[in-house]
């Protein structure tokens, strides 16, 4: 992997790139331009706080315009800074190009703790934020379209898109300005837990192939294998949760004032629950061992280890001391290149982050082309249930002569839920982009990781659409 020395998470992702484009044949012009970040828009805004002002620190990056709309989510975060930025947009694109998901790249930063905020003041924070990217002609459902990201959720992504639909009256396909809405307001189901259900099924694949698994000395697939999550937020809880229904042993779980560790396995809601009681994860009585150094815990014993908080957490300090054999990146840019180099060199597997957890742009984008189509997805369970006396039913009746209970009626016209559509496209994209990284790896004797291979897969998808684009003028 690259030897560039790691000095920032953009450089990182960039050192990342560099690498892969040794096994491409484009020309460096045209690597320089998928690499760049094309606008990136710094702003800042007041907002009333108590009796005074305060000026808040705002980002608002498009890595890549060889698709559009761009997409990526908003990071509400008093860590966020530019270069982070420009980094989680950078990884958007990739992203998107591995799972054929049809955007450019981009991401928002909004420098916060959103702990010392009123939800009032949260709202006018955001809704300034929204204003401010309207008037700079950064969102918008053919432009820019964000979505959650570490510290924002559905209520976010609705005051969004109320204040852009206020602002663009008569606009039909307002509501495709933002994704990650909730239900009532113009969201889908399943996508609140899309980007944990993708990370579980990403590592299914994965420890689903046999001569993989040999290598590691472990037996194919999940059942009893131990895992340890960071991070109990959106894509941690639901990763978990779904690793634990796929037959997975959750032994570790670590948030940021602690951690909590039990060989024979702890139970998630339980931990959620004593968390939420108790204000920490530490004292939970299922726990075997805790550490209120969080960092420990990601030590422990284990065969998978789940990231799912924030980047820089796996690095050359304590690489050597992790023991799982498989890290899932659930979050982006959990490794440094020079982590990621030596757990590779010692036959540990890295899913990549740009595929890991790329089922939360899946299903973002089953939500934006719900919202441009204006037709609901799949079926209307009680309409169809209740009305025995569909079109269907008449005909099978005709064509059988018989009389079918209600039971029988309502099973011949009952066609896929929203959720069950959204479940399988999800499954579906995590399994052939599994597959089609894998294919590039093996294709390669001189690629020896899958980070590598996702990145010449991505690179190669880009390259064809600014090459079929052309330059204009
Ligand atoms: N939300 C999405 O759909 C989505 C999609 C793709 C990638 N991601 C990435 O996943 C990661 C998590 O995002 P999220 O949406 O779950 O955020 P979130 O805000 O819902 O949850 C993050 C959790 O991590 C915890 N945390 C913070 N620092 C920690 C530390 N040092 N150790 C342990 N826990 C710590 C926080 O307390 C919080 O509970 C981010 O890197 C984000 O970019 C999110």
């Amino acid at each position: 992997m690259s030897s560039i020395p790691t000095t920032n998470f953009f450089n990182d992702v960039c050192s990342f790139f560099d690498h892969a484009s040794q096994f491409t044949n484009h020309s460096a012009g045209l690597l320089d331009q998928i690499k760049t970040c094309n606008s990136v828009y710094r702003f800042r805004f007041p907002i009333r706080k108590g009796n005074g002002v305060q000026v808040i620190d705002a980002w608002r990056v498009e890595h890549s315009h060889h698709m559009s709309p761009t997409k990526g989510g908003i990071r509400y975060s008093d860590m966020v800074n530019e270069d982070e930025v420009m980094a989680l947009a950078a990884l958007m694109t990739y992203k998107c190009a591995i799972v054929n998901v049809p955007f450019g790249g981009a991401k928002g930063g909004i420098k916060i703790n959103t702990k010392n905020y009123s939800v009032a003041e949260l709202e006018n924070i955001t809704r300034r934020y929204t204003v401010e990217l309207v008037k700079k002609n950064f969102i918008g459902p053919a432009i820019d379209v964000p979505a959650p990201d570490y510290g924002s959720g559905e209520r976010e992504m609705s005051w969004i898109a109320d204040t852009y639909n206020t602002m663009n009256p008569g606009q039909l396909d307002a509501m495709g300005c933002v994704t990650g809405k909730p239900i009532a307001l113009h969201g889908i189901h399943g996508r609140r837990e899309a980007t944990g259900r993708g990370v579980a099924l990403a590592i299914r694949e994965c420890m689903n192939v046999t001569e993989d698994m040999k290598r590691l000395g472990l037996t194919p697939g999940l059942i009893n294998k131990r895992v340890i999550v960071q991070g109990l937020g959106n894509v941690g809880y639901h990763t978990a949760k779904y690793l634990a229904e796929l037959g997975a042993i959750i032994v570790g779980l670590c948030e940021y004032e602690g951690a909590v560790y039990n060989e024979n396995g702890l139970d998630l809601e339980a931990v959620v629950a004593h968390r939420k009681e108790a204000g920490t994860i530490l004292s939970f009585p299922g726990a075997q061992k805790e550490f209120i150094n969080s960092a420990e815990g990601l030590e422990q014993e284990c065969d998978i280890l789940v990231p799912a908080a924030l980047e820089n957490q796996i690095l050359i300090t304590n690489i050597g001391r992790i023991k799982a054999k498989i890290i899932a990146e659930a979050a982006n840019g959990p490794t440094t290149p020079e982590a990621a180099h030596l757990f590779v060199k010692n036959e540990g597997i890295i899913i990549p982050d740009m595929y890991c957890n790329a089922g939360g742009v899946t299903v973002s984008y089953f939500e934006w082309l719900k919202n441009l189509s204006h037709v609901a997805f799949g079926r209307m369970d009680k309409r169809y249930e209740e009305n025995a006396n569909s079109n269907l039913v008449s005909m099978v009746e005709k064509m059988t002569g018989m009389n079918l209970t209600l039971e029988q009626r309502g099973l011949i016209v009952k066609g896929p839920s929203e959720l069950e559509l959204v479940n399988s496209g999800l499954e579906e994209t995590m399994v052939r982009s599994y597959h089609e990284i894998r294919e590039i790896k093996m294709g390669n004797k001189n690629i020896n990781d899958l980070r590598t291979a996702a990145f010449v897969g991505a690179i190669n998808k880009v390259a064809v659409s600014y090459m079929n684009m052309g330059i204009w003028p």
